[in-house]
């Protein structure tokens, strides 16, 4: 009853309660902060949750809960990560992108399922596990995985020699995503009305991916098949993402099937639910089709853009099944683990063996 009682009064403060939202690329910051009735994706401050304020705390929950229910979107502010962390990762980045091939490929990922290290264009081809004529996608990245090592399934990660401050730069800000994930997995679960432990416990070992990407400025004009990162979802808890505002961006799909141009707002990180939350809630949370669009022809020769996302994974062992307060009718999906479904994707998202195709973007001096 209680349950019940709580549940009801939440959805009603949800209506009334109005918010900062995003929604068109170009938008103004006027336009951005201002509350309107088109909501997309919603602008929260997580400060009172993090500062432990009550009040404040129910308020956070009741923003998130019904981003989560809608667009499966979100940006949060308030977060506490410095700015100064972000900018030294970013052109610590840069640095390696710029460096020459064979000094990124000497941190080359290996083949198959492993994650960690440097990715050319050419051997990873995003939303190829829903669309088998995409061509690879116009990126290369590098990724680090759990920093200390936590069992024989834990590989340690491949650190470049070049730019030196790379990897103190990586590691802090990996640490600071940790953080980050814990704090709105808590908020989730007040959400949910699972205790917080719920999702805490499963992330104790996590196996979560952060990485940078580059997706260059083109050298011509993209042919079928080929974007910077096709329509996908992502099979993550949830993702925490930092994105720059250049051109040729990230778009997500409303219910309806149209997209919306994601905007940057200055110091947020923008938060997306994956596959492993949309199973865990029995699709009450939804884990949202997105993509990076190639850039407008006429600015793509100078288009280069990065991102940084955080793929935020379970224990490789957790079993992910329906939480005890979603499970309704039934449970939709049997019960996988974590690192079943990180592999199955990655079999299919890598064209192992295929040899490397070099795409079409500048991606080294
Ligand atoms: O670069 C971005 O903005 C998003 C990248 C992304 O969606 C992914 O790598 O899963
Ligand atoms: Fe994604």
């Amino acid at each position: 009853m209680a349950r019940l009682f709580r549940r009801s009064r939440l959805r009603r403060r949800v209506n009334l309660c109005s918010m900062q939202s995003i929604n068109w690329k170009g938008a103004s910051m006027a336009a951005v902060l201002d509350a309107s009735a088109s909501i997309d994706i919603p602008v929260i401050d997580i400060g009172p949750f993090l500062a432990g304020d009550p009040r404040g705390t129910r308020d956070v929950v009741e923003q998130v809960q019904r981003a989560c229910e809608s667009i499966g979107f979100l940006v949060v502010r308030g977060h506490g990560v410095p700015t100064a962390l972000v900018d030294q990762l970013y052109s610590q980045s840069r640095a390696f992108f710029d460096l020459p091939a064979a000094a990124k490929l000497a941190v080359e990922k290996p083949a198959g399922t492993e994650f960690r290290g440097y990715s050319p264009q050419g051997v990873k081809t995003i939303g190829k596990d829903r669309d088998e004529k995409l061509r690879p996608s116009l990126h290369e990245s590098f990724a680090i995985g759990p920093l200390d090592s936590r069992g024989a399934s834990t590989r340690p990660n491949l650190w470049p020699q070049q730019p030196t401050g790379l990897r103190t730069e990586l590691t802090a800000y990996y640490h600071e995503m940790e953080r980050l994930a814990r704090a709105i997995l808590s908020i989730f679960a007040d959400a949910l009305e699972v205790p917080r432990s719920y999702f805490l416990d499963r992330i104790g070992q996590h196996n979560s991916i952060l990485r940078v990407m580059h997706y260059p400025a083109l050298e011509r004009a993209p042919q079928a098949g080929e974007e910077r990162a096709a329509a996908h979802t992502d099979t993550t808890a949830i993702t925490i993402l930092r994105i720059d505002d250049a051109p040729g961006g990230l778009q997500v799909q409303r219910p309806d099937g149209s997209w919306i141009d994601v905007v940057k707002v200055p110091d947020t990180f923008i938060v997306n639910i994956g596959d492993i939350m949309m199973r865990w809630t029995n699709d009450r949370f939804v884990s949202t089709m997105h993509r990076v669009a190639n850039p407008p022809s006429d600015v793509a020769a100078r288009a280069s853009r990065m991102s940084v996302p955080y793929f935020c994974m379970p224990d490789e062992d957790a079993v992910i099944e329906c939480i005890p307060s979603c499970a309704g009718e039934g449970a939709k999906y049997p019960p996988i683990t974590s690192g079943a479904l990180l592999s199955n994707r990655y079999t299919k998202v890598y064209s192992v063996g295929e040899g490397s195709h070099p795409g079409i973007g500048r991606t080294s001096s």
